[in-house]
């Protein structure tokens, strides 16, 4: 592990979301993405107003386990912050010891309570803790009875297909001691296809005091607005949203061009393999780029050819002020055959 500066207090998540208050605005995050929210990804949307980051899921397991897994899965700098870990767990022992290891270098640590992929919950872990709220409610009260504040944590659930048992699980990971609930407003078996439940976390805002955090179908600062005033709750979490624009929270409706150049620049700084390069790439122009161009960028076998892809295809004619976040006009080369 390299030597971290020590947490400062006000990127605790809750110092934070009680700022935002202040500022009668809901707080921005990006979610958990595996694969995908490593750290160049959160130094990019860090960039665009979002005040709090996920990690991917961790596997607290292999993570307390396995240096290669240690090294693989987690990588950070002391520009990384605010920054909540999110780690994947069945008992006690391994979240208690996840914690000791990890608590010095983030600001919060997350229970994955939601995650569907069979892999995991033939484990025990993800959405199958959601019907296991006493094993939760454990785990949280372990982690708070040792650390107390020193440690923010919280859980991200899914909803129940009976509710009721949504709110009997909240309240007692509430009388545990969880710090906030992040509320995925959709079933384990939900396609993300099908509408997030927005009435579903609301009822959960109403039933706890701890800060709820609503996340589903953020698409849009304004979408981000409006799920926070329908349900009340103190922050909304993007997700594929953030993924296609990480310039979501900053209020622009695509990825800009500036945010597609810090890309670059934080990925070839702190290292991502080409093939996540490359899709992190296409999240972000898929919607933007006629087809054909479009296949020719996921046609590059490597880092040069992709290179040479934008050096072919793009000119940079800047419109606004310099710098990240202003208005960035892509210009293609092409501009003839593809009228844009
Ligand atoms: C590529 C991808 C990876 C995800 N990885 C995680 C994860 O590691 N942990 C987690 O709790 N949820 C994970 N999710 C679920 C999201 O965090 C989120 O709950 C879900 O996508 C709904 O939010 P959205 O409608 O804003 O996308 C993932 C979703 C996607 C699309």
């Amino acid at each position: 592990m390299p030597h971290i500066e020590p947490r400062n207090p006000e990127h605790n998540p809750l110092y934070i979301i009680k700022k935002c208050q202040q500022e009668k605005r809901p707080v921005f995050i990006a979610g958990p993405m595996v694969r995908y929210s490593k750290l160049p990804f959160r130094s990019l949307v860090r960039e665009y107003n979002t005040d709090i980051v996920y990690s991917p899921m961790i596997l607290a397991r292999e993570f307390v386990r396995n240096e290669t897994a240690r090294l693989s899965d987690f990588t950070t700098n002391n520009f990384d912050t605010p920054l909540i870990v999110q780690v994947g767990v069945n008992n006690v022992t391994d979240l208690l010891r996840f914690v000791e290891m990890i608590h010095p270098y983030v600001d919060g640590i997350g229970i994955n309570c939601g995650c569907p992929i069979k892999e995991q919950t033939r484990e025990g872990i993800g959405a199958a803790l959601m019907s296991e709220p006493d094993l939760v409610a454990n785990m949280v009260h372990a982690v708070k009875e040792k650390y107390g504040d020193k440690v923010t944590i919280e859980t991200k659930i899914r909803i129940h297909k009976d509710l009721n048992e949504t709110i009997s699980f909240v309240k007692k990971v509430e009388a545990a001691g969880v710090d906030f609930i992040t509320v995925h407003g959709r079933t384990r078996t939900t396609r993300s296809s099908i509408p997030a439940n927005f009435d579903a976390i609301k009822l959960v805002k109403e039933t706890v005091s701890v800060p709820v955090i609503a996340n589903g179908d953020c698409f849009s600062l304004k979408d981000a607005y409006d799920i926070a005033e329908y349900t009340n709750c103190e922050g909304v979490m993007a997700v594929r949203g953030i993924l296609a624009n990480p310039t979501l929270f900053a209020g622009f409706d695509k990825a800009t061009w500036g945010s597609i150049e810090k890309f670059w620049e934080y990925s070839t700084a702190y290292g991502l393999p080409f093939r996540l390069i490359q899709h992190h790439f296409s999240c972000m122009l898929d919607p933007q780029l006629p087809k054909a161009l479009y296949k020719d960028m996921m046609d590059c076998k490597n880092l040069i050819e992709l290179l040479d892809w934008f050096d072919d295809n793009f000119i940079l004619k800047r419109s606004g002020e310099e710098g990240f976040g202003t208005a960035v006009e892509i210009q293609y080369r092409q501009q003839r055959t593809l009228h844009i």
